[in-house]
């Protein structure tokens, strides 16, 4: 039967990349989505945007809500310094694999763990399961109308502290209003847009960033 899109994005970076370096595997899967197979990665525009809040912030904890193929993940892992907890949330099964082994490729298999499931589930098992208390860093990159849920989830658990930083993909394109609009006009949150535009196009798009303030 016919390949997905994620099995040839990894047979991309397998025949492209070097193994062990993220930077090659990084590069390797925005080649594919330029000339062969756009695919929704957040891309090197908006990437570099990530890299500098990942770094801005330098966190101990972190954790990403949909992994995908694992191309924010490696951007994220590649910055971390040793024996930062990085958890990154995926609940589509055949995602889950094809990630894993391009985090393996990049040599970053010991900077993340790939949990299978679905944010809604998994976010209360934070504490019991992983031993987490709050996250320093959280990047939103998963169905677009669960932003709003998951960060108000984040909040009930108990799961951010004064400082907090959440990076929101998307904000623009597809568009996640409910989030923004919560995000931008609640007390407890200082709220910025980085403009930019959706991966490998010219169409507007952004990350919004914003700061837990209690
Ligand atoms: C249930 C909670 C929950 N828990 C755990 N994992 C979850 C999850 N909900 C989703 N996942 C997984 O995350 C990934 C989905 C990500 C969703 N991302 C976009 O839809 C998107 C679209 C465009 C775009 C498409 C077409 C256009 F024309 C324009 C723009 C651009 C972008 O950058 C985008 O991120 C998949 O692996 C899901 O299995
Ligand atoms: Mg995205």
């Amino acid at each position: 039967t016919r390949s997905t899109r994620p099995q040839r994005m990894l047979k991309a970076v397998q025949k492209k990349a070097t193994k062990g370096d993220p930077e090659s595997v990084i590069s390797a899967i925005d080649y594919f989505c330029k000339h062969s197979e756009w695919a929704m990665n957040v891309g090197d525009e908006k990437g570099s945007i990530l890299d500098s809040v990942v770094t801005e912030v330098n966190p101990s904890t972190v954790l990403e809500l949909g992994t995908y193929c694992g191309y924010s993940t490696v951007r994220i892992a590649r910055l971390l310094s040793p024996g930062t907890k990085f958890i990154t949330l995926e609940f589509n099964p055949a995602n889950v694999t094809i990630a894993r082994q391009i985090i393996a490729y990049a040599g970053l298999q010991d900077k993340v763990t790939v949990v299978e499931g679905s944010s809604g589930d998994l976010i209360p098992q934070m504490k019991e399961r992983f031993g987490i208390t709050t996250f320093d860093f959280i990047f939103l990159d998963h169905w677009k109308d669960r932003y709003l849920p998951d960060i108000k989830l984040f909040e009930e658990c108990g799961l951010l502290r004064k400082g907090s930083v959440l990076l929101a993909d998307n904000v623009i394109c597809p568009g996640a209003p409910e989030y923004l609009e919560y995000v931008r006009n609640s007390p407890r949150y200082e709220s910025r847009y980085y403009p930019a535009h959706l991966e490998y196009t010219k169409v507007e798009d952004g990350l919004e960033k914003s700061v837990f303030l209690e």
